[in-house]
């Protein structure tokens, strides 16, 4: 029984009043509460997908276990036979459950199981112990296994050595006078109470709590150092094996929704995909891998940097089929143009010529296919690509039924500049098989796509560990769901007839999962819903696992095994999520 006048991690989830008002209605108070309550609490298992093409879930559980200290025994049988991490998901008996196993439905994903909450004590040798008080962002992270990195440290007792032992404790928003959220601590604040330790008169951080560590810096360093572990992380609230940034290109951690979200999808080799929100690339190389990396997945994202991420994690996990543009899927959807356009056009319209022209340039060698000095690319390079053999002439060129050449005459000036900018490598240019090159993408032809995920921005309120909701208001959650709804608008159109279209989402917003829904099904009378998740509708998600069993059997299982043994809390490890797969009906 948890005492409410010792200090603990019973955070209480603030909203903003309307959104609270809104939700309760939708809800109810008791499910909303249940919601708020799972929400501040972090998943007690950690799925890890396995890159099947690179690896087996054998090979990644023997690696885990190494990392894991101490795991070994866990998956030693009573005669201490290696079990190859197929322990059953029920526990018979034993006291030490396995804490690394496959999944037993999903078999290209390993399960890592964490526990708590467990009951802290926060006194040391000499009382109550000294006190390192983290931002929000910093605490959620400890919570899902990280240590105290610098950045996050808000505040900090009087006299805190290297080597102490210290309680780590999270300041949460809270409304001031005027109703505005307020920390209420600034960085490099000194805690002062008689003794530098625990300030249990500041009720506010009573219920917040996350854990025990031991100080890697003294006070004065966590305020100079810029970066580095703080508070390396000795007794914790919840127990996760930090898994980040291990065995990189062998896993991706992923929550099982995602993990879930793809296989709806139900990509087949050959296929042409097309993830519209992709960065960084979680659900995209999970779709890759089931195509066996055979066919083409085309992931956008607006932003430069996230292209780049989306690159480096397909090349990490020496996937081929992903190719990364940078794309406002808002505006995903253009025209197809006719060859007496070609030249006039700075960027351009890809559809499927393109793509299988592009995916047939991979068989060039390296190197050869753009070279970016102008003067030797008009030799060298392929002719349909690039550079036209003048250097006073930038040759764009456009896509339409078959690739065309074309060519728009630009002054020496201008063509010094077009010529600037490919030297000048990721800023301007974008990656074209490997290679810095100037391909810009407007968008997509209609219909280009078999199928099509739309994964997009959502205010993700059900993602957790959540400890802070008010920077949510009715307003941001309608912009939300308008922004989906636009963004479905590309998506049904850049969908062939007879194809797919999967949307998901993790939040727990109607707004944003089945008015979206709603709205698809009502603007676009040439859809038909193929199924939806189970939580918040009746038909379940119809997509094949291994072993011919259903998604909705699947999250049935999950519910009873997983749900009830490992966290009590709250259904998975994301609440809300959502996911309607559609069908665009044929012709
Ligand atoms: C929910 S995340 C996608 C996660 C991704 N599907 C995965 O599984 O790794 C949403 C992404 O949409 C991108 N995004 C937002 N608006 C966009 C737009 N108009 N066009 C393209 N991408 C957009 C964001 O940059 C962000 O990376």
């Amino acid at each position: 029984m948890l005492d409410e006048r010792k200090p603990g991690f019973r955070p209480q989830l603030q909203f903003n009043a309307d959104v609270e008002a809104l939700f309760v209605r939708v809800f109810g108070t008791d499910r909303f509460n249940t919601f708020c309550q799972a929400l501040t609490c972090p998943s007690k298992y950690a799925c890890v997908r396995v890159n099947t093409l690179k690896t087996t879930c054998q090979e990644v559980l023997i690696k885990l276990l190494d990392t894991i200290n101490n795991a070994h025994s866990f998956l030693l049988s009573s005669d201490g036979r290696f079990c190859g991490g197929k322990l059953p998901l029920v526990n018979h008996g034993s006291d030490k459950a396995p804490i690394c196993f496959e999944h037993p439905l999903l078999r290209d994903t390993v399960i890592v199981q964490g526990d708590g909450p467990h009951h802290i004590d926060y006194i040391g040798c000499s009382g109550l112990l000294k006190e390192v008080v983290v931002s929000r962002k910093c605490a959620e992270a400890v919570l899902r296994g990280a240590n105290v990195f610098v950045p996050g440290v808000l505040a900090c007792s009087g006299h805190v050595e290297q080597g102490d032992i210290v309680a780590i404790s999270v300041a949460l928003e809270h409304p001031n006078e005027k109703g505005e959220w307020v920390v209420g601590v600034t960085r490099g604040t000194v805690l002062l109470s008689e003794h530098g330790n625990i300030q249990l008169e500041k009720k506010d951080r009573m219920h917040c709590y996350i854990g025990k560590g031991r100080a890697l810096l003294s006070r004065t360093g966590m305020f100079r150092e810029s970066h580095g572990v703080a508070v390396e992380m000795v007794e914790r609230v919840y127990n996760l094996p930090p898994l980040h940034g291990i065995l990189e290109g062998d896993i991706f951690l992923q929550n099982l929704p995602s993990i879930l979200t793809a296989r709806v999808l139900d990509p087949q080799q050959g296929e042409y995909v097309l993830d519209m929100c992709a960065a960084p690339g979680g659900k995209a190389t999970a779709l890759a891998i089931l195509m066996k990396d055979k066919g083409i997945i085309v992931a956008t994202d607006r932003s430069h940097n996230k292209v780049m991420d989306i690159k480096k994690l397909a090349k990490e996990m020496q996937i081929e089929c992903i190719r990364a543009y940078k794309v406002d899927a808002l505006k995903a959807v253009q025209p197809e143009m006719n060859s007496s356009e070609n030249g006039l056009c700075e960027k351009i319209c890809i559809n499927r010529q393109f793509l299988d022209f592009e995916s047939k340039q991979s068989v060039q060698p390296r190197g050869e296919i753009i070279d970016l000095d102008l003067e030797k690319s008009s030799r060298n390079c392929v002719p349909e690509i690039g550079i036209s053999g003048k250097t006073n002439a930038v040759q764009k060129y456009v896509v339409t039924d078959t690739l065309i050449k074309g060519t728009q005459y630009t002054s020496n000036a201008k063509a010094r500049k077009e010529g600037r900018r490919m030297k000048n490598g990721p800023k301007v240019t974008h990656s074209y098989q490997g290679h810095d090159a100037m391909i810009c993408v407007k968008g997509f032809a209609p219909h280009t796509f078999d199928k099509v995920l739309l994964d997009p921005p959502c205010s993700a309120l059900g993602l957790r560990p959540r400890l802070f909701a008010g920077e949510e208001t009715i307003e941001g959650l309608r912009q939300h769901a308008n922004y989906q709804r636009r963004l479905f608008d590309q998506a049904v159109q850049l969908c062939r007839p007879g194809g797919y279209i999967v949307y998901s989402t993790c939040t727990i917003n109607p707004g944003e999962n089945e008015a979206v829904l709603r709205y698809a099904l009502d603007t676009y009378k040439y859809l038909s819903l193929v199924d939806q998740n189970p939580y918040l509708g009746e038909p379940g998600l119809t997509g094949t696992l291994d072993d011919g069993v259903s998604c909705k059997e699947l999250l049935k299982e999950e519910e009873k095994h997983l749900v009830q043994r490992f966290n009590p809390s709250g259904p998975l490890d994301t609440i809300g999520f959502f996911i309607a797969k559609f069908q665009v009906k044929p012709n």
